[in-house]
């Protein structure tokens, strides 16, 4: 019987660090991870496909601030929509492809997600999403001086602009999700976190410019649609502690207290390792185990043999 699955796709699954972000490119990318799903699905799981956008609503968001003399620009919020249909066409395009060459019929579909957050969130206040290309500290400083942005040093690998990403409250949708799941629908869903809205009194929602971490989103997803599992998928093959220092030590299975313990001994970096544990703890502490591992060795990962295995409680 197979297990219903959320795979959090990593930045490095849509555009690698240094490749310049053409449609092609990206389309390869996605098309090398849908083949790693697809190879999953084929083993008769059924799969939730969520992503992150950081590259892309970034890039969008500056094609609409560069061009608005001639084309009217588009707020971020929308542009954290295009991003998310963008990703989801190609990889619903990549994945049915992929399902094909192994004449498997399952279907596929890209549910355009909306994710719940708070207007009172801290992060309004004190931006922490970088989105967008890299720059050195200097160009970063300048852009920031000449068009108002603010700009952050990104977890050791350079400069960004940063964005508000609040915490997701709630995935707008999930049941359905989860419907279509339950009748073995892979479904991409909630991409670059989901379009942030936030709920009025009257119960209605409206958008608000901001990019929620996909991690904390897929967690949210996960735990909503009642997965067995959830994996993360990423450029590392594991978690470390001590990570990058001489004593770096590699982690195979951890329980739910060590996590706790290496996070707050400070293990994991706030812009990259941090939210991935953060939501990898929190699966885990629904009863459920948790993977982190590398995109080539979701299939491994699955059988016990390699990546970082958050179990849950005893
Ligand atoms: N303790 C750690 N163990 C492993 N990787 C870590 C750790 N702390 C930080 N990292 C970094 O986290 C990166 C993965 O995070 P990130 O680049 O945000 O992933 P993604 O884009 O796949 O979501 C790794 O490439 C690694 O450099
Ligand atoms: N939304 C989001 O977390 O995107 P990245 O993972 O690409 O930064």
């Amino acid at each position: 019987m197979g297990e219903r699955i959320v795979i959090a796709l990593g930045g490095n699954a849509i555009l690698q660090p240094g490749q310049e972000a053409t449609f092609e490119t990206q389309f390869e990318n996605v098309r090398r991870s849908a083949e790693v799903i697809a190879g999953i699905i084929n083993k008769g799981h059924t799969v939730v496909v969520t992503h992150g956008n950081g590259p892309q609503v970034g890039n969008i968001l500056r094609q609409n601030e560069e061009a608005k003399h001639v084309v009217p620009s588009m707020p971020l919020v929308i542009c954290s929509a295009e991003s998310q249909g963008f990703i989801g066409y190609m990889l619903e395009q990549a994945l049915r492809n992929e399902l094909l060459k192994l004449n498997n019929e399952t279907p596929v579909t890209v549910m355009l997600t909306q994710t719940e957050v708070s207007i009172d969130d801290p992060d309004f206040d004190d931006p922490s999403k970088p989105i967008g290309v890299f720059y050195s500290e200097e160009e970063a400083k300048q852009l920031s001086a000449d068009k108002g942005w603010t700009v952050k040093e990104d977890a050791g690998r350079g400069w960004r602009r940063v964005v508000a990403s609040p915490e997701p409250k709630s995935i707008i949708g999930s049941n359905t999700i989860q419907q279509l799941s339950e009748m073995g629908t892979i479904v991409v869903a909630s991409g670059g976190g989901g379009v942030p809205v936030v709920k009025e009194d009257d119960g209605t929602y409206e958008g608000i410019d901001a990019v929620i971490d996909k991690d904390r989103s897929a967690f949210k997803l996960a735990e909503e649609i009642n997965a067995d599992l959830f994996m993360i998928l990423t450029d590392v093959e594991n978690v470390y502690i001590n990570y990058g220092k001489p004593n770096q030590e590699i982690l195979t299975e951890v329980t739910l207290e060590e996590a706790n313990k290496y996070v707050s001994e400070g293990h994991f970096s706030a812009g990259s390792m941090g939210p991935k544990m953060e939501a990898a703890i929190k699966f885990a502490q629904t009863g459920k185990r948790a993977i982190i591992c590398s995109l080539d060795q979701a299939d491994q990962a699955m059988q016990g043999k390699i990546g970082t295995h958050i179990k849950p409680k005893a």
